[in-house]
Protein backbone atom coordinates (compact mmCIF):
# COMPACT_ATOMS: atom_id res chain seq x y z
CA UNK A 1 0.00 0.00 0.00
CA UNK A 2 0.75 3.60 -0.49
CA UNK A 3 0.70 6.25 1.91
CA UNK A 4 1.19 9.89 1.12
CA UNK A 5 1.70 13.06 3.43
CA UNK A 6 1.55 17.08 3.02
CA UNK A 7 4.39 19.17 3.83
CA UNK A 8 2.87 22.66 3.66
CA UNK A 9 5.02 25.81 3.28
CA UNK A 10 5.34 28.32 5.99
CA UNK A 11 5.70 32.37 6.52
CA UNK A 12 7.03 34.15 9.24
CA UNK A 13 4.42 37.18 10.20
CA UNK A 14 7.36 38.37 12.50
CA UNK A 15 11.17 37.72 12.15
CA UNK A 16 13.21 39.65 14.77
CA UNK A 17 17.23 38.69 14.89
CA UNK A 18 18.57 39.25 18.43
CA UNK A 19 22.09 38.44 17.64
CA UNK A 20 25.08 36.15 16.18
CA UNK A 21 25.83 33.00 18.09
CA UNK A 22 29.02 31.44 19.09
CA UNK A 23 27.86 28.73 16.84
CA UNK A 24 27.42 30.56 13.97
CA UNK A 25 23.74 30.23 13.58
CA UNK A 26 21.90 33.91 14.86
CA UNK A 27 19.62 33.64 17.52
CA UNK A 28 16.36 34.69 16.12
CA UNK A 29 12.24 35.45 17.59
CA UNK A 30 9.78 34.41 15.08
CA UNK A 31 6.00 33.92 14.31
CA UNK A 32 5.73 30.84 11.91
CA UNK A 33 2.56 30.47 10.34
CA UNK A 34 1.75 27.46 8.24
CA UNK A 35 0.12 27.74 4.81
CA UNK A 36 -2.48 25.50 2.72
CA UNK A 37 -0.01 25.59 -0.53
CA UNK A 38 2.25 21.83 -0.12
CA UNK A 39 4.54 19.17 -1.50
CA UNK A 40 2.92 15.83 -1.64
CA UNK A 41 5.19 12.46 -0.22
CA UNK A 42 4.07 9.48 -1.20
CA UNK A 43 5.93 6.56 0.14
CA UNK A 44 6.66 2.84 -1.21
CA UNK A 45 7.99 0.10 1.18
CA UNK A 46 11.46 -1.96 -0.93
CA UNK A 47 13.62 -4.27 0.47
CA UNK A 48 16.37 -2.02 1.38
CA UNK A 49 17.67 1.43 1.13
CA UNK A 50 16.25 4.91 0.71
CA UNK A 51 14.86 5.57 -2.80
CA UNK A 52 13.86 9.22 -3.93
CA UNK A 53 12.19 10.31 -7.27
CA UNK A 54 10.75 13.85 -8.10
CA UNK A 55 8.69 15.81 -10.19
CA UNK A 56 11.41 18.58 -9.52
CA UNK A 57 14.09 18.31 -12.29
CA UNK A 58 16.83 20.60 -10.00
CA UNK A 59 16.53 18.93 -7.09
CA UNK A 60 19.11 16.59 -5.35
CA UNK A 61 17.89 12.88 -5.37
CA UNK A 62 20.14 11.33 -2.86
CA UNK A 63 21.73 12.02 0.45
CA UNK A 64 21.89 15.99 -0.01
CA UNK A 65 18.01 16.13 -0.02
CA UNK A 66 16.93 16.61 3.09
CA UNK A 67 14.21 13.81 3.07
CA UNK A 68 16.87 11.33 2.40
CA UNK A 69 18.70 12.73 5.60
CA UNK A 70 15.27 12.86 7.56
CA UNK A 71 14.42 8.97 6.17
CA UNK A 72 18.35 8.03 7.09
CA UNK A 73 18.10 9.25 11.01
CA UNK A 74 15.31 7.69 11.34
CA UNK A 75 16.25 4.34 10.47
CA UNK A 76 19.08 4.70 12.35
CA UNK A 77 17.51 6.06 15.40
CA UNK A 78 14.84 3.06 15.29
CA UNK A 79 17.18 0.39 13.78
CA UNK A 80 14.72 0.07 10.99
CA UNK A 81 15.48 -3.21 8.64
CA UNK A 82 13.36 -2.23 5.84
CA UNK A 83 13.80 0.21 2.98
CA UNK A 84 11.75 3.15 1.70
CA UNK A 85 11.24 4.52 -2.00
CA UNK A 86 9.54 8.57 -1.48
CA UNK A 87 8.50 10.05 -4.32
CA UNK A 88 8.31 14.43 -3.52
CA UNK A 89 5.39 16.07 -5.59
CA UNK A 90 7.03 19.43 -5.31
CA UNK A 91 5.01 22.64 -5.57
CA UNK A 92 6.40 24.66 -3.32
CA UNK A 93 9.33 27.12 -5.20
CA UNK A 94 12.55 26.00 -4.27
CA UNK A 95 14.62 28.46 -2.48
CA UNK A 96 12.54 30.80 -1.98
CA UNK A 97 11.94 31.57 1.65
CA UNK A 98 9.25 29.68 2.41
CA UNK A 99 10.38 26.72 4.15
CA UNK A 100 9.66 24.01 1.31
CA UNK A 101 12.77 21.34 2.13
CA UNK A 102 12.35 21.72 5.89
CA UNK A 103 9.02 20.95 5.20
CA UNK A 104 9.68 18.03 3.00
CA UNK A 105 11.91 16.74 6.11
CA UNK A 106 9.80 16.92 8.73
CA UNK A 107 6.78 15.08 6.18
CA UNK A 108 9.00 12.43 5.85
CA UNK A 109 9.71 12.22 9.37
CA UNK A 110 5.59 11.93 10.20
CA UNK A 111 5.21 9.77 7.55
CA UNK A 112 7.60 7.66 8.05
CA UNK A 113 7.11 6.86 12.11
CA UNK A 114 3.24 5.98 10.45
CA UNK A 115 4.59 4.04 7.55
CA UNK A 116 6.63 2.03 9.56
CA UNK A 117 5.12 1.93 12.40
CA UNK A 118 7.18 3.51 15.03
CA UNK A 119 6.30 4.94 18.13
CA UNK A 120 5.31 8.50 18.22
CA UNK A 121 8.06 9.93 20.49
CA UNK A 122 7.63 13.60 20.61
CA UNK A 123 11.41 14.23 22.28
CA UNK A 124 13.46 12.15 19.93
CA UNK A 125 11.62 13.53 16.67
CA UNK A 126 12.11 17.32 17.98
CA UNK A 127 15.61 16.17 18.11
CA UNK A 128 15.82 14.92 14.90
CA UNK A 129 14.33 17.75 13.64
CA UNK A 130 16.43 20.27 14.75
CA UNK A 131 19.38 18.40 13.70
CA UNK A 132 17.72 18.54 10.14
CA UNK A 133 17.27 22.44 10.03
CA UNK A 134 16.31 25.43 11.80
CA UNK A 135 12.62 25.69 10.18
CA UNK A 136 12.37 21.96 10.79
CA UNK A 137 11.28 21.21 14.27
CA UNK A 138 7.95 23.91 13.44
CA UNK A 139 7.38 22.10 9.86
CA UNK A 140 6.98 19.28 12.31
CA UNK A 141 3.98 20.59 13.94
CA UNK A 142 2.63 23.81 11.68
CA UNK A 143 -0.33 26.02 12.67
CA UNK A 144 0.82 29.15 14.42
CA UNK A 145 3.92 29.27 16.56
CA UNK A 146 6.62 31.62 18.51
CA UNK A 147 10.09 30.28 17.36
CA UNK A 148 13.26 30.99 19.47
CA UNK A 149 16.54 29.84 19.87
CA UNK A 150 17.75 29.55 16.33
CA UNK A 151 14.28 28.62 15.26
CA UNK A 152 13.70 25.06 16.89
CA UNK A 153 12.83 26.21 20.60
CA UNK A 154 8.87 26.48 19.82
CA UNK A 155 5.78 27.92 22.61
CA UNK A 156 1.85 27.84 20.62
CA UNK A 157 0.41 30.79 19.97
CA UNK A 158 -2.97 31.14 18.98
CA UNK A 159 -4.33 30.40 15.80
CA UNK A 160 -3.95 32.99 13.35
CA UNK A 161 -6.82 34.70 11.96
CA UNK A 162 -7.35 33.15 8.60
CA UNK A 163 -5.88 35.22 5.56
CA UNK A 164 -5.71 34.15 2.07
CA UNK A 165 -1.95 35.06 1.03
CA UNK A 166 -0.64 35.84 -2.01
CA UNK A 167 2.81 35.00 -2.81
CA UNK A 168 4.59 36.76 -5.51
CA UNK A 169 8.39 35.31 -6.59
CA UNK A 170 11.06 37.36 -8.58
CA UNK A 171 12.03 34.18 -10.24
CA UNK A 172 15.54 33.32 -8.12
CA UNK A 173 17.12 31.47 -5.64
CA UNK A 174 18.29 33.32 -2.46
CA UNK A 175 20.93 31.42 0.03
CA UNK A 176 19.62 31.80 3.57
CA UNK A 177 23.06 31.15 5.00
CA UNK A 178 24.16 34.51 2.37
CA UNK A 179 21.21 36.53 3.79
CA UNK A 180 22.10 35.88 8.11
CA UNK A 181 25.83 36.47 6.67
CA UNK A 182 24.89 39.63 5.74
CA UNK A 183 22.95 40.61 8.15
CA UNK A 184 23.80 43.93 9.93
CA UNK A 185 22.05 44.95 13.38
CA UNK A 186 20.11 47.95 13.42
CA UNK A 187 20.07 49.02 16.66
CA UNK A 188 17.46 49.03 19.68
CA UNK A 189 14.46 50.26 17.84
CA UNK A 190 12.84 46.86 16.93
CA UNK A 191 9.65 46.38 17.22
CA UNK A 192 10.36 42.13 17.54
CA UNK A 193 7.14 39.60 18.05
CA UNK A 194 5.50 41.01 20.84
CA UNK A 195 3.23 42.61 19.18
CA UNK A 196 2.39 40.55 16.60
CA UNK A 197 2.02 37.90 19.95
CA UNK A 198 -0.66 40.54 21.28
CA UNK A 199 -2.36 40.85 18.41
CA UNK A 200 -3.15 37.04 17.80
CA UNK A 201 -3.82 36.66 21.66
CA UNK A 202 -6.07 39.39 21.13
CA UNK A 203 -7.65 37.59 17.67
CA UNK A 204 -7.09 40.90 16.09
CA UNK A 205 -6.94 40.58 12.66
CA UNK A 206 -6.19 43.93 11.54
CA UNK A 207 -2.97 44.17 14.30
CA UNK A 208 -1.61 41.57 12.91
CA UNK A 209 -1.29 43.32 9.40
CA UNK A 210 -0.09 46.23 11.08
CA UNK A 211 2.70 44.09 13.09
CA UNK A 212 4.16 42.24 9.53
CA UNK A 213 7.92 42.92 10.29
CA UNK A 214 11.32 40.78 8.90
CA UNK A 215 14.84 42.06 10.29
CA UNK A 216 16.35 40.03 7.37
CA UNK A 217 14.18 42.22 4.65
CA UNK A 218 17.11 44.79 4.80
CA UNK A 219 19.92 42.20 4.14
CA UNK A 220 18.25 40.65 1.23
CA UNK A 221 17.50 43.88 0.07
CA UNK A 222 20.88 45.13 -0.26
CA UNK A 223 22.11 41.71 -1.62
CA UNK A 224 18.93 41.88 -4.13
CA UNK A 225 17.49 45.49 -5.03
CA UNK A 226 14.61 43.58 -6.99
CA UNK A 227 13.30 41.92 -3.69
CA UNK A 228 12.69 45.29 -2.58
CA UNK A 229 10.68 46.50 -5.86
CA UNK A 230 8.67 43.62 -5.60
CA UNK A 231 7.61 44.00 -1.64
CA UNK A 232 6.84 47.94 -2.84
CA UNK A 233 4.73 46.70 -5.53
CA UNK A 234 2.07 44.41 -3.33
CA UNK A 235 2.59 47.22 -0.60
CA UNK A 236 0.51 49.02 -2.87
CA UNK A 237 -2.20 46.94 -2.70
CA UNK A 238 -2.16 44.78 0.75
CA UNK A 239 0.06 44.39 3.87
CA UNK A 240 3.25 42.69 2.47
CA UNK A 241 6.60 41.07 3.94
CA UNK A 242 8.90 39.18 2.58
CA UNK A 243 9.09 35.80 3.28
CA UNK A 244 11.67 34.20 6.11
CA UNK A 245 15.21 34.94 4.37
CA UNK A 246 13.69 35.77 0.84
CA UNK A 247 13.18 36.44 -2.30
CA UNK A 248 9.44 35.49 -2.06
CA UNK A 249 6.96 37.89 -0.76
CA UNK A 250 3.46 37.53 0.72
CA UNK A 251 0.50 39.54 0.93
CA UNK A 252 -2.79 39.46 3.63
CA UNK A 253 -5.67 39.27 2.06
CA UNK A 254 -9.55 39.24 3.84
CA UNK A 255 -11.34 37.96 0.75
CA UNK A 256 -10.07 35.72 -1.72
CA UNK A 257 -11.71 38.08 -4.83
CA UNK A 258 -9.32 40.68 -3.42
CA UNK A 259 -5.93 37.74 -3.11
CA UNK A 260 -7.30 36.61 -7.11
CA UNK A 261 -7.06 40.09 -8.22
CA UNK A 262 -3.52 40.77 -7.00
CA UNK A 263 -2.22 37.41 -7.86
CA UNK A 264 -3.57 38.15 -12.10
CA UNK A 265 -2.31 41.44 -11.82
CA UNK A 266 0.97 40.39 -10.98
CA UNK A 267 0.77 36.90 -13.19
CA UNK A 268 0.04 39.62 -15.89
CA UNK A 269 3.15 41.49 -14.97
CA UNK A 270 5.51 38.69 -15.64
CA UNK A 271 5.53 37.92 -11.96
CA UNK A 272 5.44 33.90 -10.60
CA UNK A 273 2.44 34.53 -8.52
CA UNK A 274 0.33 31.72 -6.00
CA UNK A 275 -3.04 32.65 -4.22
CA UNK A 276 -2.78 30.05 -1.42
CA UNK A 277 -4.32 30.92 2.20
CA UNK A 278 -3.25 30.20 5.95
CA UNK A 279 -4.33 27.32 7.86
CA UNK A 280 -4.40 26.85 11.63
CA UNK A 281 -4.90 22.96 11.71
CA UNK A 282 -2.53 20.52 13.31
CA UNK A 283 -0.43 19.00 9.86
CA UNK A 284 -0.53 15.70 8.71
CA UNK A 285 -3.08 15.06 6.31
CA UNK A 286 -1.66 11.61 5.19
CA UNK A 287 -3.58 9.44 4.05
CA UNK A 288 -3.41 6.15 1.97
CA UNK A 289 -3.81 5.84 -1.50
C1 LIG B 1 15.02 32.26 7.51
C2 LIG B 1 14.28 31.14 8.23
O1 LIG B 1 13.67 30.29 7.28
C3 LIG B 1 13.17 31.76 9.09
O2 LIG B 1 12.30 30.79 9.62
C4 LIG B 1 15.21 30.34 9.12
O3 LIG B 1 15.83 31.14 10.09
C5 LIG B 1 16.23 29.54 8.35
O4 LIG B 1 16.03 28.22 8.68
P1 LIG B 1 16.68 26.99 7.83
O5 LIG B 1 16.56 27.26 6.38
O6 LIG B 1 16.07 25.75 8.41
O7 LIG B 1 18.17 27.18 8.22
P2 LIG B 1 19.31 26.07 8.51
O8 LIG B 1 19.26 25.07 7.41
O9 LIG B 1 19.24 25.62 9.92
O10 LIG B 1 20.59 26.99 8.34
C6 LIG B 1 21.05 27.47 7.11
C7 LIG B 1 22.07 28.56 7.39
O11 LIG B 1 21.38 29.77 7.78
C8 LIG B 1 22.04 30.42 8.83
N1 LIG B 1 21.15 30.53 10.00
C9 LIG B 1 20.00 29.80 10.06
C10 LIG B 1 19.14 29.94 11.14
C11 LIG B 1 19.51 30.85 12.17
N2 LIG B 1 18.70 31.02 13.23
N3 LIG B 1 20.65 31.55 12.08
C12 LIG B 1 21.48 31.42 11.00
O12 LIG B 1 22.52 32.09 10.94
C13 LIG B 1 23.30 29.62 9.12
O13 LIG B 1 24.33 30.18 8.37
C14 LIG B 1 22.99 28.25 8.57
O14 LIG B 1 24.14 27.60 8.14
N1 LIG C 1 13.38 18.29 -0.35
C1 LIG C 1 13.95 19.45 -0.68
N2 LIG C 1 13.19 20.43 -1.22
C2 LIG C 1 13.78 21.62 -1.52
N3 LIG C 1 15.07 21.91 -1.38
C3 LIG C 1 15.85 20.95 -0.87
C4 LIG C 1 15.33 19.70 -0.50
N4 LIG C 1 16.33 18.98 0.00
C5 LIG C 1 17.44 19.73 -0.09
N5 LIG C 1 17.17 20.93 -0.62
C6 LIG C 1 18.14 22.02 -0.86
O1 LIG C 1 17.87 23.06 0.12
C7 LIG C 1 18.10 24.35 -0.45
C8 LIG C 1 17.04 25.30 0.11
O2 LIG C 1 15.78 24.94 -0.40
P1 LIG C 1 14.40 25.27 0.33
O3 LIG C 1 13.34 25.20 -0.70
O4 LIG C 1 14.24 24.47 1.56
O5 LIG C 1 14.69 26.79 0.72
P2 LIG C 1 13.92 27.81 1.59
O6 LIG C 1 12.44 27.65 1.36
O7 LIG C 1 14.48 29.16 1.33
O8 LIG C 1 14.25 27.35 3.07
P3 LIG C 1 14.08 28.17 4.42
O9 LIG C 1 12.89 29.08 4.27
O10 LIG C 1 13.86 27.06 5.42
O11 LIG C 1 15.37 28.90 4.60
C9 LIG C 1 18.02 24.18 -1.96
O12 LIG C 1 19.20 24.71 -2.49
C10 LIG C 1 17.91 22.69 -2.21
O13 LIG C 1 18.86 22.19 -3.15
Amino acid sequence: MLKSEKANAKINLVLDVLGKRDDGYHEISTVFQSLDLSDTLTFESRSEGIGLSSNAPALPLNKDNLIWQAAHLLQSHYGVSGGVHIHLHKRIPVAAGLGGGSSDAAAALRGLVRFWHLPWESEVLYALAAQLGSDVAFCLQGGTALGSGRGEILQPLPACPHFYVVLANPGFAVSTAKVYQAFVPDGPNRTGAGGLVAALEAGAREEVKCGLENALERSTFSLYPKVRRLKERMQKTAPSLMCGSGPTVFALFDTKEDAAKLCEQLKAEGISAWLTETVSASLGGGENV
